[in-house]
């Protein structure tokens, strides 16, 4: 089979990436969040996990190899990645009713950190917090690429309040 054929096929048979099944997306729980490089980026519920993002994957990438290689080759990175400073990846899924695909994701509760340091502007911003704020980007580059030998060249933080 070739990457143009089916890039969601190859992903989950030939690279292993998990499939998750947009049944347990319950899609009437989908608020709009964001907009990334493939598409709109929603925030559902996962019956397995919880509250997931998920990022809508554009079918134009069906007609580009190279493009559809890179796609899948970060897919098989973040796979790899399990750590508390780094979204978590969940796998891959496909709305087969609408031909829609999915790429699913911790979900970050607090937002992105433009978004947050403007609404922190009005409001106390303790040097501390801001602190643990940097030290806990570090520790995510660190593992990065201490553990796992990557360069992220194209860095998002998104916040996460436990
Ligand atoms: N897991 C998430 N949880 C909450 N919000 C998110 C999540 N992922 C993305 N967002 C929101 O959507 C915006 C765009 O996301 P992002 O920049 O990751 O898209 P992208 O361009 O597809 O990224 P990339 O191509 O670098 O993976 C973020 O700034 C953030 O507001």
């Amino acid at each position: 089979m070739s990457l143009n054929e089916n890039w969601y096929q190859t992903a989950i048979e030939k690279y292993e990436i998990n499939e998750i099944s947009y049944k347990e997306l319950l899609s009437k729980e989908q608020t709009r969040i964001g907009r990334g490089a493939f598409g709109i980026i929603y925030k559902t519920k996962c019956e397995s996990i919880g509250n997931v993002a998920i990022k809508e994957v554009s079918t134009t990438l069906e007609d580009d190899e190279t493009c559809i290689n890179n796609f899948i080759n970060e897919l098989k990175i973040h796979s790899r990645i399990e750590h508390e400073r780094i979204i978590q990846f969940y796998g891959i899924s496909q709305n087969i009713d609408d031909g829609m695909y999915y790429v699913v994701l911790e979900y970050a509760n607090q937002g992105n950190l433009r978004e947050f340091l403007i609404k922190k502007k009005n409001c106390n911003f303790e040097w501390k917090e801001r602190l643990q704020l940097a030290v806990q980007i570090a520790e995510g580059l660190l593992y990065l690429h201490d553990y796992l030998n990557i360069a992220h060249r194209d860095l998002v933080i998104i916040l996460v309040k436990s």
